[in-house]
């Protein structure tokens, strides 16, 4: 099984150059100008066109069961809509209940991405503490490949986790080398402003921003930042959606912390005059958490992304349809939180940043790409265009145009919250293990043909923290 993409640019996160890549049994055999072309090779014509590693999405929920309900989206159609877009790999979350054991929840979850018809792996949420998380932690990153853990300092009364739980497993986390990662909102001041809002009468999706302020944000991201540097372990905060977070990752970093950051293509675009909209059913499909944010915090967000403060994109791909955002018609803290864009991400982003001189081409992949799998420690099998890497590959037709729209998009979504908007960029064909699966608006997406992909522990910035805890030994003092 062989392919060749011929005559395109390919570009990675350092450099861009002229080149052929050759394809062999899911790997990137060859990457060379004028490359002979096998007899039986499946040949792709690059002519224009930029050839770059296939997107990460290192944020997505497929079928999450959440708030009541579960997502419309699953492992199969989730991945195969991603791959219209130009990713080839998504990192979804298990999500165990409180009290939950962590190797049932992770197994129910790897039961359910069988159907993936790309790559995945799993981010694993810890919403309690007791001594088999514990355990389990070690189990999940000895045994399985998960380098990451989530924690949400949100949803009080289901999966947020205390401060006890963040210190327990930071900690853990530090000692597994895997990268605790957060959803920053403070979760009981979120609480109260519901309740708040609801007893003054306002019931409806306009209420929604008003109770996730960007200060619940801010302090939540620099309550994590502390304990992390306290604990002295990285940190990754996911979605990050407002200035008040940005400014503390900024901070943070100026001290010298790992404290890397997610913004989703979403929080970039979309301003917060959506939850006011007269129709209940499109305000409530946009409504996710942290929400979507006035003006001045996009603006914000573009130039963390530019800076490197922030460095991934993703999307959060959550999707609800509106029988299942009705089920907080009278009451906005019941809509299902979540919107979708997975197979959006990598054309918004180009539209919105390279088109517009944010971006380097070099830094769309690093942004889409790269940098998730050099953080998450799959690089360079993910995330670079070179041999021996996967053959994960998008061809970028920078000249391509459409108009976003649920009428033609592929996710299984009933919304689409880029709609109307006007793209210059896309992916022309999507390579996955080597395999075509979009060529030229053809979706080939095969059921399963993805795989579960081990990511090992102790990424390269845990050696450094390890040298400076060793320099920090708190000792005691000899007093006669
Ligand atoms: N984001 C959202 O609204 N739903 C999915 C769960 C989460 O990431 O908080
Ligand atoms: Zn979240
Ligand atoms: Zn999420």
């Amino acid at each position: 099984m062989s392919l060749i993409i011929k005559g395109g640019t390919v570009v990675n996160a350092d450099r861009s150059f002229r080149a052929d890549v050759y394809c062999e049994d899911g790997v990137i055999k060859a990457v060379g100008t004028d490359l002979d072309t096998p007899g039986d090779a499946e040949v792709i014509d690059a002519g224009g066109q930029y050839v770059m590693p296939g997107g990460i999405d290192p944020h997505t929920h497929m079928q999450l069961p959440f708030m009541g309900t579960v997502a419309s989206e699953d492992f199969e159609t989730g991945t195969a809509a991603a791959m219209a877009g130009g990713t080839t790999m998504i990192i979804d979350f298990v999500i165990p209940d409180p009290e939950e054991n962590l190797m049932a929840a992770y197994r129910k979850w790897r039961g359910w991405a069988e159907k993936a018809c790309a790559d995945y792996a799993f981010h694993v949420a810890v919403t309690w503490w007791d001594d088999s998380v514990h355990a389990d932690m070690g189990t999940l990153v000895r045994e399985e490949g998960v380098n990451s853990f989530k924690h949400f300092m949100a949803y009080k009364g289901a999966i947020m986790a205390e401060d006890e739980v963040l210190y327990n497993s930071f900690t853990r986390a530090l000692e597994l080398g895997a990268i605790p990662t957060v959803h920053a909102e403070n979760g009981e001041l979120v609480w109260q402003l519901q309740r708040k809002l609801l007893e003054m009468g306002i019931t409806g999706p306009e209420a929604h921003p008003l109770s996730r302020p960007p200060e619940a944000e801010g302090e939540a991201a620099n309550r994590a930042i502390r304990l992390a540097q306290v604990i002295g372990c990285p940190l990754y905060i996911v979605h990050v959606s407002c200035r008040q977070a940005l400014e503390e990752i900024a901070r943070a970093q100026a001290e010298g912390s790992r404290v890397f950051g997610e913004v989703l293509a979403g929080h970039l675009l979309i301003d917060e005059s959506v939850y006011r909209h007269p129709d209940f059913d499109v305000a409530a499909a946009h409504v996710m958490s942290p929400p979507f944010r006035a003006k001045e915090h996009q603006a914000a967000l573009w130039k963390g992304l530019q800076s490197g403060t922030l460095q991934t994109t993703g999307t959060d791909h959550c999707c609800f349809c509106a029988p299942q955002k009705a089920m907080g018609k009278d009451d906005f803290s019941l809509i299902p939180n979540g919107t979708g864009g997975v197979e959006d991400r990598m054309s918004v982003l180009w539209t919105h940043g390279v088109t517009t001189g944010r971006l380097t081409v070099e830094e769309f992949v690093a942004v889409t790409s790269t940098n998730a799998a050099k953080i998450f420690n799959i690089y360079p099998r993910k995330g670079w265009v070179g041999e021996g890497a996967d053959a994960d590959i998008t061809v970028w037709d920078p000249a391509a145009t459409k108009t976003i729209s649920v009428k033609t998009h592929h996710q299984k979504v009933d919304y689409n919250i880029f709609e109307g908007m006007e793209i210059t960029g896309l992916a022309s064909h999507t390579v996955a293990n080597g395999k075509l699966t979009w060529a030229n608006g053809d979706l080939r997406a095969v059921r399963g043909a993805g795989s579960y992909v081990k990511r090992p522990a102790f990424q390269p910035v845990f050696h450094a923290l390890e040298k400076i805890a060793r320099a920090n030994v708190p000792t005691a003092v000899a007093r006669s």
